[in-house]
């Protein structure tokens, strides 16, 4: 279908007109958003039923042709621990990669980080978290160890010139500690910015956040690590994602987790629900006016592609309306 206008289908750009703002009038947000999907690792990374390989190859194809400027591939992590995403090596050198367009890995450790490589990564993630007892569930140390396992990585990869992103997990509240001080947040990401993480997402890993809590969490992030180098990842438990996310982008964020159909959730994060849908993401940044480059069009084309194979409903409130239309 011929897009119109920023990406949208002909048939939801007179939509989102009716709530286009000019940036002049809203000063805070930023001219343009980088979107980093996550969807084939922490959208698929949950799934049940094992999503066979080809069918991961193919929507990382689709989202590339949508346009994505990052499309987080896989994890590098164990296949006891996290056996959905044990065929990362044939996934990421599946792929087609398209110019310009990354591919970063999740990579726990230093043999994680190994076989990335031979896989042909170019952009890896280590991924903590500013609560204890999750990392423990998660990676099987204390945020301490992690911190040295991480290192291990940033020293390999400066050797080998390639680019670290680091998560934060849990910082709007935990499924095994409950609130998270901003401090703590603000403490964990300060050290892995330090020690050489290019970005750092701040995860609100079972989505229970609110703009308030965004507001308190990044107030205390932003004192400590620019907020360039600051992304944020929302899930959507409790419906918030989405003003969570436009909180940080008034807060002057400019990096945003998203995954296609809302799809998403940490196995080793009870009541995660799935992600900000990246649809409803692009829906809402193209009404402010915001440039991402994303085509929506075959962005929701990916999404029906991807519920149709795990015969589930899509998440996307965007896609869920243009059904309807
Ligand atoms: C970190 C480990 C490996 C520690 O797991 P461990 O058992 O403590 O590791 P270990 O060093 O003792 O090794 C045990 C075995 O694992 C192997 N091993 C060791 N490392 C690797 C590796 N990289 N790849 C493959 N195998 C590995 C190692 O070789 C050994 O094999 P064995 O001798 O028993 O055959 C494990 O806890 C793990 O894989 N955890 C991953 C958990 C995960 O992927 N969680 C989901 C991603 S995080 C998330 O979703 C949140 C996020 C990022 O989206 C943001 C948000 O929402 O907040």
């Amino acid at each position: 279908m011929a897009t119109v206008r920023k990406g949208l289908p002909r048939r939801l750009a007179g939509l989102a007109s009716l709530r286009a703002v000019s940036t002049s009038s809203v000063g805070t947000f930023p001219k343009r958003v980088k979107i980093v999907e996550v969807g084939p690792r922490d959208g698929l990374q949950n799934e049940k039923n094992i999503v066979p390989t080809a069918m991961k190859i193919k929507l990382i194809d689709m989202l590339s042709e949508a346009g994505l400027p990052v499309i987080e591939a896989t994890s590098f992590v164990s296949p006891k621990w996290v056996p959905q995403m044990a065929d990362h090596t044939e996934v990421l050198k599946g792929i087609q990669k398209f110019p310009g367009i990354n591919y970063p890995v999740l990579t726990p450790n230093f043999k994680g980080f190994q076989a990335a490589v031979a896989a042909g990564a170019k952009e890896v993630a280590v991924f903590g978290a500013a609560s204890e007892l999750f990392t423990k569930k998660n990676i099987n140390c204390s945020i301490e160890e992690s911190i040295q396992r991480f290192g291990e990585v940033l020293k390999a990869a400066r050797a080998a010139s390639i680019p670290v992103r680091g998560y934060v997990s849990c910082a709007l509240g935990c499924p095994y500690e409950g609130k998270i001080s901003p401090a703590k947040v603000a403490e964990v990401t300060k050290k892995m910015y330090s020690m050489g993480c290019y970005e750092i997402s701040l995860g609100d890993t079972i989505g229970v956040g609110t703009p308030g809590g965004m507001k308190d969490m990044l107030s205390a992030v932003m004192q400590e690590v620019p907020v360039a180098a600051l992304a944020v990842h929302c899930h959507d438990t409790y419906g918030q994602a989405l003003a969570n996310t436009l909180m940080a982008l008034q807060m002057g964020v400019s990096v945003v987790d998203s995954s296609v159909a809302g799809l998403g959730g940490c196995p080793y994060a009870q009541g995660a629900s799935g992600n900000l849908a990246t649809e409803d993401l692009v829906y809402m940044l193209a009404g402010l006016g915001i440039h991402t480059g994303v085509n929506l069009q075959k962005l929701l084309e990916a999404g029906t592609f991807i519920c149709q194979a795990l015969n589930r409903k899509t998440s996307s409130k965007v896609a869920q309306a243009t059904c309807k239309l």
